[in-house]
């Protein structure tokens, strides 16, 4: 690795390139029932099992009718009724319509649906209003428009949502392949770490990295494995990274800047480690180290995110969320960027990009952008202006300031 420090596009590509290589090495799969799958990668296409619609489909309640007919204004007589389930009915009589339900088979012979709200009657006769005319197709959706039987509705490795799901259901799958989550080591580090559960002494502080790093590792599809925290000195360090080597992915946290109880990436040299980078010009998060352990059968990544809690979250997010979202089968690599509009200025730093842990919100009523203002912070290390926080703030190197007004990139947490 040279040993200039890359700048945030700079170690991006590191890190994505190294994922997409990651893609191509099959994680195991396991079968579950669909209503478990939520969240899960797809090992599997989904297909579509039959056309989709399998037949010409109603999407309004009304009246089927010859759009030719309905436009010319004339009485046409109600031949029968069809509601969604029944089969379909027809064919439809010159000079008639059929009343019809959504999501009915619209009978042979017609070829649009007249919305009851635009129909007048008259006993067993309807006819279109005044000022409302039909084009053929309209109301209707043809068999076979949305896709055909046997077409790929969703690629394998794909993260499976509530829309996947709902298309998975209607083709049929109970059970679908999935990728077994990635079981990702957390190890932190630090003399100052007590556990959550325990009272700190008056310099030791608890130790939070683990719970949130295990929730930010289950957000992105893996399954997280908390270590005990190790003690700063080599010996400790070395006994809990040997652990850590049976894991998929490997984070450490903390010990990764320039004190001197700082021994995480002597520790990992000692163990034979490969460091791709180890910093990124960025801030929060400057100290990141990326790398790989040899073993027998395929080397273990692994990061070692800075200790500051809010370095850590944007640093896993930014870098490690992507090796992991690889290991997990997921094809989408690249963290999701959003956009919002800056309700206050936005502050570069010269030499750096940086993430500002910031807030935003949108108006439900208003058609504009989310509005996003940093959060006010005492640094890397302020766990109350994280709690205000759901985003990032992304000020490109280079860029002294966003002024407020303008729209910004943001990463959401
Ligand atoms: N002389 C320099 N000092 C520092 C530099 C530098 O370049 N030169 N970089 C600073 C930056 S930027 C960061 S970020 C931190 C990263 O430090 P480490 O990764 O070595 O982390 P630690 O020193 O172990 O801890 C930093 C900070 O975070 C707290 N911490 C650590 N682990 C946890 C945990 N599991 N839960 C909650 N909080 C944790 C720790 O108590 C420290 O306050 O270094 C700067 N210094
Ligand atoms: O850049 Mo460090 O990651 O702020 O505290």
């Amino acid at each position: 690795m040279a040993s200039a420090v890359p700048s945030f596009p700079e170690a991006a590509r590191v890190v994505y390139d190294y994922a997409s290589n990651l893609l191509a090495c099959h994680p195991r799969t396991e079968r579950l029932a669909l209503d478990s799958t939520y969240g899960c990668i797809l090992a599997q296409p989904v297909r579509a099992d039959r056309d989709m619609p399998a037949f010409q489909r109603s999407t309004r309640d009304g009246f089927a009718v010859r759009a030719a007919e309905a436009s010319a204004h004339k009485w046409l007589q109600v031949a029968g009724s069809i509601r969604a389930g029944e089969p379909p009915a027809g064919p439809l009589p010159t000079a008639s319509a059929w009343e019809i339900m959504t999501g009915a088979a619209v009978p042979e012979g017609a070829d649009a649906v007249a919305m009851l709200e635009h129909v007048e009657q008259d006993g067993k006769k309807v006819r279109l209003i005044k000022g409302r005319t039909l084009d053929p197709g309209e109301n209707v959706v043809p068999a076979a428009a949305e896709a055909h039987a046997g077409e790929e509705l969703i690629p394998t490795g794909t993260r499976l949502g509530p829309s996947q799901i709902a298309a998975a259901a209607t083709c049929g799958y109970a059970h679908l392949e999935v990728f077994v989550r990635p079981r990702v080591a957390i190890l932190t580090t630090g003399d100052e770490l007590v556990p959550v559960d325990t009272t700190p002494g008056s310099s030791q502080i608890r130790n939070s990295n683990a719970s949130m790093l295990a929730a930010l590792v289950a957000q992105n599809g893996g399954e997280p494995w908390i270590l005990p925290a190790a003690k700063d000195n080599t010996a400790a360090l070395g006994s809990a990274l040997r652990k850590g080597i049976e894991a998929d992915m490997l984070l450490i946290s903390g010990g990764v800047s320039a004190g001197k109880f700082d021994l995480v990436e002597p520790v990992l040299a000692s163990l034979g480690a490969h460091f791709h980078f180890t910093g990124v010009r960025i801030q929060p998060g400057k100290p990141l180290v990326f790398g790989e352990i040899p073993r027998a059968k395929s080397p273990l990544a692994f990061f070692g995110l800075p200790g500051n809690p809010i370095s850590s979250a944007a640093t896993f997010l930014l870098f490690g969320s992507a090796v992991l979202r690889a290991l997990a089968g997921n094809h989408l690599l690249a963290p999701l960027f959003s956009a919002a509009q800056l309700s206050r200025d936005a502050k570069g730093k010269p030499n750096l990009t940086r993430f500002i842990p910031a807030a935003f919100k949108s108006d439900p009523l208003s058609c504009h952008l989310p509005e996003v203002a940093p959060v006010p912070w005492q640094g890397s290390g302020d766990l109350a202006a994280f709690a205000r926080a759901n985003c990032f703030i992304f000020v490109p190197e280079g860029i002294d300031r966003i002024p407020a007004g303008d729209i910004a990139r943001i990463l959401p947490i």
